[in-house]
């Protein structure tokens, strides 16, 4: 399997700048998170990277094939997302037949389990389903769709809290039967901050985090005290943003720490998780600091 690699991408709508210079890379057998606040631009790069829509400049390539090659480079990429692409009385089984047209090798038996586990039957006509359940049936049709790259365009949509349980831990299972990339574009960071390993941020249009999940937690420091002490601490490292209770501060490190500081008796050091870290790395400076 091979790399696909997203060129500095950049798209205009009229004037208005959505994608600026957007370049990263998709490695084979991993799991990413693409994370972003509202119109952030997710799902637009989503729809670049499978060619529903053409970026204003940059390209998407794979491995080393060429731009001549375009239908085998998407021919390896799915997206699923909340667009309703299919017509009207589309039938879940018609769904798969399409998904095995279009990728080949499309695992019916695995997709009709999925399907039952999830309440639904591949006669259902997919408008005729709840919000959730037609994204279980899309679903469906991801995790048993033959694609070296699975890209899932807010996947839990509507999904109740025992079927996202149940889709995490298929997708586990799809995973590990077959490592393929997925890539999960999703609002809820504390859900998948255990199953994805690569998260990449995009804000203000830009990428500005593309780093491996735990290499970023590592850095990922609270430093809370007496507000003169945790400055004094926290001189010189990158400080995101910063809480103030009274006289106690709490700030938000993300850097690697200085194991020759001195640590003061009252000041505190802990860690916070990946959405506090989406949320300072996201919010524009509005902290209060
Ligand atoms: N066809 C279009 N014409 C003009 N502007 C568009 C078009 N499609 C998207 N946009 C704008 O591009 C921006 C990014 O939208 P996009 O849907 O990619 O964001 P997103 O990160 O997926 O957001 P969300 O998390 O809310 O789904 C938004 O400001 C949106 O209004």
């Amino acid at each position: 399997m091979e790399t696909l690699r997203i060129n500095h991408v950049s798209k205009k709508y009229g004037r208005h700048l959505i994608l600026d210079d957007v370049d990263f890379q998709l490695a084979p057998g991993k799991i990413y998170g693409l994370l972003g606040r509202n119109g952030a631009g997710k799902s637009t790069l989503l729809n670049i990277i499978t060619g529903r829509i053409f970026p204003t400049t940059g390209t998407v390539t794979l491995g080393d094939l060429g731009s001549n090659d375009q239908d085998r480079v998407l021919g390896e990429i799915y997206l699923m997302s909340e667009a309703d692409l299919y017509p009207k009385k589309t039938t879940i089984r018609r769904m798969f037949d399409l998904a095995d047209g279009a990728y080949g090798d499309f695992d019916y038996q695995n997709a009709e389990r999925l399907l039952a586990a999830f309440g639904i039957t591949s006669s259902n006509q997919l408008s005729d389903l709840s919000t959730g359940l037609q994204t279980a049936a899309k679903l469906t049709v991801a995790l048993n769709v033959n694609a070296s790259f699975i890209l899932l365009d807010e996947p839990v949509l509507g999904l109740d809290a025992n079927h996202r349980d149940l889709f995490y831990k298929e997708l586990i299972k799809a995973y590990q039967n077959k490592p393929r990339t997925f890539v999960l574009s999703t609002h809820l960071i504390d859900e998948i901050q255990q199953l994805v390993e690569h998260v990449i941020i995009l804000n203000d249009h830009q990428v500005v985090e593309n780093a491996d999940v735990q290499a970023m937690l590592d850095k990922a420091y609270t430093v809370s005290g007496p507000a003169k002490l945790v400055d004094q601490y926290v001189a010189g490292l990158r400080v995101l943003g910063s809480d103030q209770l009274g006289k106690i501060k709490t700030a938000y490190v993300y850097d690697q720490l200085d194991n020759q500081r001195v640590i003061p008796d009252q000041v505190k050091i802990g860690h916070y998780d990946l959405q506090q870290l989406f949320i300072h790395l996201t919010n524009g400076g509005s902290d209060n600091e």
